[in-house]
């Protein structure tokens, strides 16, 4: 039999698949068609944004690999909120609590946190590297080749924007009113991540408001995904954005407290270091466990029928520590 975790940063929601423990392992096919069937909200417990793939390093620094796939069987560089709790697997594994995991882009170190309240573990992740030209998106036909708070007509008629790639890429605008929060964000994160000549492989969309020094909220419609309750790498890159274009309202030398749809992190940004990073720091929640034959994993033939759930008990705890936020 084989074990699936259902588990989230945030409330954006993620399997693990520990490949290293399967006879064997699934192939990149069959890894595709695992996240585009399990992801779907009709799906086991209700789906989920996407599939983090852990395995076997061969770097001497990383003691494992994460691979991310998003919910439509696409690939991710990298993955901020499945990076912590991916972090934990392998912490809980290991006995380790500091330590390098390797990702498609870099070997990124990673460290336990205190819990953030009783039964909700934490980690802080580093999110690097950090990149600005257009190839690194890569985006086109926008008149520019590094986006540092610019209108773009092109995109839409009274917003500014910055693209910071961390390295998965990210376009974020800062913005007033719930309607450009709510359905502007819908409506632009739609039409790049469909066919568009702006960003050809799409860019996961974040609308942030300014909720006083050194705070944030921050919504984001993920490339792969659609509308999440968050996104890390886009809370960081946010976050890095922010202290770039509102200089007066970031200390540089205090976390960032970005609240989100589900909850919420703290960023340590670091825009004058030689080269750029941000630490996220958050929950790393694991709700379930999941039992499934081998073969059906092979099969993305997943139902109630065929997998046995059991419920860690760990949700009821990050919702009481929601809760405590006092987010509304
Ligand atoms: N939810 C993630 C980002 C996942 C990848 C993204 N959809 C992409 O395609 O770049 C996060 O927490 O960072």
């Amino acid at each position: 039999m084989a074990q699936l975790l259902k588990v989230h940063g945030s409330e954006n929601q993620f399997f693990i698949l520990d490949q290293t423990a399967l006879t064997t392992k699934l192939s990149a096919d069959e890894l595709t068609k695992l996240a585009q069937t399990i992801c779907k909200p009709d799906s086991l417990l209700d789906g989920a944004d996407g599939v983090l793939v852990v395995d076997s390093s061969n770097h001497a620094d990383a003691i494992g690999r994460m691979e991310v796939v998003n919910a439509d069987g696409s690939r991710a560089s990298m993955c901020g909120n499945g990076l912590r709790c991916v972090s934990r697997y392998l912490s809980d594994q290991s006995g380790q609590n500091e330590f390098k995991v390797e990702t498609p882009a870099a070997d990124l170190f990673v460290e336990r946190q205190a819990p953030l309240a009783p039964d909700v573990t934490a980690f802080a992740v580093e999110i690097s590297p950090v990149r600005y030209q257009k190839e690194a998106f890569p985006f086109d036909n926008l008149g520019m080749d590094k986006i540092i708070n610019q209108p773009l007509p092109q995109l839409n008629d009274h917003l500014k924007f910055t693209t910071i790639a961390v390295p998965n890429p990210h376009l974020i605008s800062f913005v007033d009113n719930d309607h450009d929060l709510n359905d502007t964000l819908g409506e632009l994160g739609q039409r790049l991540n469909g066919e568009n000549k702006y960003f050809p492989d799409g860019v996961n969309v974040n609308f942030a408001k300014i909720l006083g020094k050194n705070r944030l909220f921050v919504r984001t419609y993920e490339r792969g995904v659609g509308f999440t309750n968050a996104c890390g790498t886009g809370m960081s890159a946010t976050s890095l954005a922010f202290a770039l274009n509102y200089p007066d309202q970031v200390d540089i030398d205090q976390p960032i407290e970005v609240t989100n749809p589900g909850g919420m992190v703290k960023t340590k940004v670091h825009p004058n270091d030689a080269k750029q990073w941000i630490q996220l720091i958050g929950n790393a929640t694991f709700t379930h466990q999941v039992t499934i034959d081998e073969a059906d994993l092979h099969h993305a033939n997943i139902n109630q029928a065929n997998t046995t759930v059991t419920d860690t008990g760990e949700e009821a705890a990050y919702q009481k520590f929601v809760k405590s936020l006092q987010l509304n």
